[in-house]
């Protein structure tokens, strides 16, 4: 390999689409799925995991080539139908449009996964005004859009429905990704409040905290970083995105119908052992070193 050889993470989408199911084929059969940042990594993995259960599916992200190249797997895996629309959730009105999109296509949204967000790693002391606001605003901001949408929606067509927000595991900090690890508190912590306003209305809201997990997303890291990644739980490797694929089908079939404002870790039991740095660690935390 050369320095110039991309590097690529993870299944690639022919592996992707072969993956052993653990759900019986039909199980979302009639029903819609939202999955936003579907175009690459855990969102694509849970795309495709519905499709192949039988789900029509609305898929956004903001690159449209990376939802149209997804849109055709989805297509060969079983989705009766797909609606691509490129949208920014960050932007409230373009939430709202592909809301309207996806009603006008299939007349109900049964589940929604926001999954869309991530970060840029960098110590917190040297995160700028502008970057805090950018990764705030994708995460916790961009996710209330869309549950806040989604919600809206049911309530006023009397319809249920369920909500798994992806975030990180915030529990023990996360060095390197204050702000995300901030927002995501506040997107698990905001779920739990709507657990419970939302539940009269028969929808649920979990959310999933993925560990360490070998996609798309880990090109956003540095070598030296990724290196000690599978130190960061106690089984000593890496998670997979069917392993989050799986859990947001859980929490979202029969299965889950009774959980409702908890938080599935996903992670290998890395909130109770390893040791996780998306930074360099500072000597400080060598044993036998002094900063
Ligand atoms: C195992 C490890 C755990 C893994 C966890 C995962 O989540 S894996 C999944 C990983 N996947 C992802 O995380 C994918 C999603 N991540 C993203 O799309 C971006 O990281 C985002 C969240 C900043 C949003 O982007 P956007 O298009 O809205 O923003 P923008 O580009 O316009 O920047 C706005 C401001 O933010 C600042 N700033 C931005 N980047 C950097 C940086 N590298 N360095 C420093 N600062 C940075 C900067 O101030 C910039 O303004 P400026 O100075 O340029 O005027
Ligand atoms: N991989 C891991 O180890 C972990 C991942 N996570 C979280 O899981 C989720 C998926 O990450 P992963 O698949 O690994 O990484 P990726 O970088 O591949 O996925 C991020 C996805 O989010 C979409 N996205 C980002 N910002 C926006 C936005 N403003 N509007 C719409 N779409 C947006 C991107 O789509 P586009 O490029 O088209 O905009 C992209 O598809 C993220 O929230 C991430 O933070 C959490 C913990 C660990």
């Amino acid at each position: 390999m050369t320095a110039d050889t991309p590097v690529s993470f993870g299944f690639d989408d022919a592996a992707l689409a072969a993956l052993p199911l653990v759900y019986q084929p039909g199980l979302f059969d009639g029903q819609v799925v939202m999955v936003s940042g579907a175009g690459s990594g855990i969102g694509k993995a849970i795309a495709f995991l519905y499709a192949r259960l039988g789900a029509r599916l609305v898929i956004c992200g903001r690159d449209r080539a990376k939802l149209d190249a997804c849109e055709a797997w989805l297509r060969r895996l079983g989705s009766p139908d797909v609606l691509v629309q490129p949208t920014d959730i960050r932007r409230s009105e373009a939430v709202a449009q592909l809301f309207d999109a996806a009603y006008q296509r299939f007349g109900r949204v049964d589940v929604q996964v926001n999954n869309a967000g991530g970060q840029f790693p960098k110590a917190a002391l040297d995160i700028s005004p502008k970057g805090w606001k950018a990764v705030v605003d994708n995460n916790l901001n961009g996710t209330w859009f869309m549950m806040h949408e989604a919600a809206k929606r049911w309530r006023d067509a009397g319809k249920p429905g369920s909500i798994v927000n992806i975030v990180l595991t915030f529990q023990r900090g996360f060095p390197g990704v204050a702000h995300s690890c901030a927002a995501r508190a506040a997107v698990t912590y905001l779920s739990k409040t709507v657990a419970v306003e939302w539940a009269p209305y028969g929808i649920r809201v979990n959310c999933v905290a993925p560990g360490v997990i070998e996609s798309s997303g880990f090109a956003h890291y540095a070598p030296e970083a990724r290196a000690k990644f599978s130190r960061g739980n106690p089984m000593l490797r890496h998670g997979n995105v069917q392993d989050i694929a799986n859990a947001v089908v859980y929490l979202t079939g029969p299965s889950g119908d009774f959980v409702n404002g908890e938080l599935l870790n996903v992670d290998g039991g890395g909130i109770l052992w390893g040791e996780l740095w998306t930074i360099p660690k500072p000597a400080y935390f060598n044993a036998g070193q002094t900063p």
